[in-house]
């Protein structure tokens, strides 16, 4: 039997007032959040803890690439912040994955460990315009299996490459597939897209949803179309 997709709403919001009338409608029991880049940069660790506080499981994206030692102490410091999961670009290399696995060891309850293969908004040819000239999904197994290999808790991808994965890596190896699309919205900057039902009937772990759901007139209402979506 396929296990159940989570949903975690990407909170892209400029600053956490733009943020909390949301939050304010979700049930933790129903969604995760995932905090960004931009409302972490203007809201901070404390708005991270005050939604940990209502119990919401959170996603912290701020996908960290930089030498091994300083992604260890920024995975730390993510997960002493009570996050449930953390990211890394796995294009750091596997020094510097091992580096952010480590850092995490002695914790009795680690937030999940996982790292980004090639990024949603990337097609071929944005790969190639970086040196990359494999496909992206010969790039995001080869970054899955190096994942893997160096014992984090799974990846991001697109889930037009979960399938692939999960016969490489086993099932138990957690997928997080952004570039989520119900049929008829727009695609925007995503390139390797699919919808939740889609996505949901593969097995993947955690769906990642931000504009279908944020710029819809009705937030609270598109996220519980899209999850009614998944059960039918
Ligand atoms: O490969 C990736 C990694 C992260 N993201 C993030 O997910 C959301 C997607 O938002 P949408 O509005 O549904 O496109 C966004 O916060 C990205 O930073 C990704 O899209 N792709």
């Amino acid at each position: 039997m396929k296990q159940s997709s989570i949903i975690f709403v990407a909170l892209d919001y400029p600053d956490a007032a733009h943020a909390w009338p949301l939050i304010h409608q979700l049930d933790p029991r129903q969604c995760g959040l995932k905090i960004g880049k931009e409302l972490f940069t203007a809201a901070g660790p404390e708005f991270v803890r005050e939604v940990i506080g209502l119990g919401f499981k959170v996603f912290l994206d701020l996908k960290f690439h930089d030498i091994p030692n300083t992604v260890a102490k920024a995975v730390r410091a993510a997960a002493e912040l009570g996050v449930w999961m953390v990211n890394v670009h796995a294009s750091g290399g596997r020094r510097m994955l091992e580096a952010a696995k480590q850092a995490l060891s002695d914790l009795e309850h680690p937030p999940l460990l996982i790292a980004v293969t090639v990024l949603t908004s990337m097609n071929a040819e944005d790969l190639a315009e970086v040196g990359i000239t494999v496909t992206p999904a010969e790039h995001v197994l080869h970054l899955a299996k190096m994942t893997q290999a160096a014992g984090l808790d799974g990846v991001v991808c697109s889930a037009q490459e979960a399938a692939m994965i999960q016969q490489a890596c086993g099932k138990d190896f957690v997928l997080v597939t952004p570039g989520i699309r119900p049929s008829g919205s727009e695609q925007g900057d995503q390139r390797r897209v699919m919808t939740p039902e889609q996505a949901a009937q593969q097995g993947i772990q955690v769906l990642v949803i931000g504009r279908p759901i944020t710029q819809a007139p009705d937030p609270a209402a598109a996220l519980t179309a899209i999850q009614a979506s998944l059960t039918t």
